[in-house]
């Protein structure tokens, strides 16, 4: 298996997050484009204040690695209008897959007629413009029922609204990487919440994303089935290396 073309080497840290200046951040974000052109990653993952700049970097070196963003990152509660500005911008400066994360909060709230609006609006955009689409759950923010029901929803609204043909463009993913939870516990992937996402996504893909750091993590996640790994930590998964914490 080439572990490398299942990897999005992500960095998503906002320059207040790390403690840098912008200026260093796009440093960060053009080192790992050039990481990835050099290790032939698939995609490297960013905000999107950093899209046009990383486009011009890969057009510059004629590089087909895929160029990916985030958007409504991480709480995803901002309302959809502001979700599809932020897209459609993303989409202008130049990615090719965007990152959704999905109102969870609406969701455990009851409030499922929102959700359904997201989805079914803001994937319908993106695929017209012909881009691939990512729905993150936050897994570690659902209990298992929950992560069952908004695996399901997403899975329906694709196949019954948007079209089967579409849905190898439209993933579940499973974390931002952000999210804290009160005890301290693991808030990523994990075997037990991409089996229930693999079970209940139907014939959407499945991206396994939080805390996968060493090369065992992510081929224990592509022998489950899943068809991305998002990370902070590509280099040292395919190096073998083990590392913790953020790149
Ligand atoms: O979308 C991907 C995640 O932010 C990556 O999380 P990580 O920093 O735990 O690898």
């Amino acid at each position: 298996m080439n572990i490398n073309q299942y990897l999005d080497s992500t960095y998503l840290k906002t320059p207040e997050q790390a403690g840098i200046s912008n200026s260093d951040t796009l440093d960060i974000v053009h080192k790992l484009a050039q990481e990835a052109i050099d290790n032939e990653i698939y995609a490297v993952m960013i905000r999107p204040d950093y899209v046009r700049s990383v486009r011009e970097l890969l057009n510059e070196k004629k590089s087909n690695v895929v160029l990916g963003t985030v958007i409504g990152f991480p709480e995803g509660t901002y309302d959809l209008n502001e979700k599809l500005r932020e897209a459609q911008k993303a989409i202008a400066d130049g990615a090719d897959e965007l990152d959704f994360v999905i109102n969870y909060e609406a969701f455990k709230k009851g409030d499922i007629d929102k959700v359904k609006e997201e989805v079914e609006t803001a994937t319908s955009i993106v695929l017209r413009e012909g881009k691939l689409v990512k729905w993150i759950i936050e897994t570690a923010a659902l209990t298992d029922d929950q992560i069952v029901g908004i695996t399901q929803l997403i899975r329906d609204i694709v196949t019954k609204k948007i079209g089967e043909e579409n849905t190898s463009k439209v993933f579940v993913k499973s974390s931002t990487g952000f999210y804290k939870t009160e005890n301290g516990e693991p808030n990523g992937a994990n075997e037990h919440v991409i089996k229930l996402m693999l079970e209940n996504a139907g014939l959407l893909p499945v991206k396994a994303s939080g805390g996968v750091r060493t090369t065992e993590e992510a081929k224990k996640m592509i022998d489950l089935g899943v068809k991305r790994i998002g990370t902070s930590s590509a280099l040292a998964i395919i190096q073998g290396k083990e590392i913790s914490g953020n790149y």
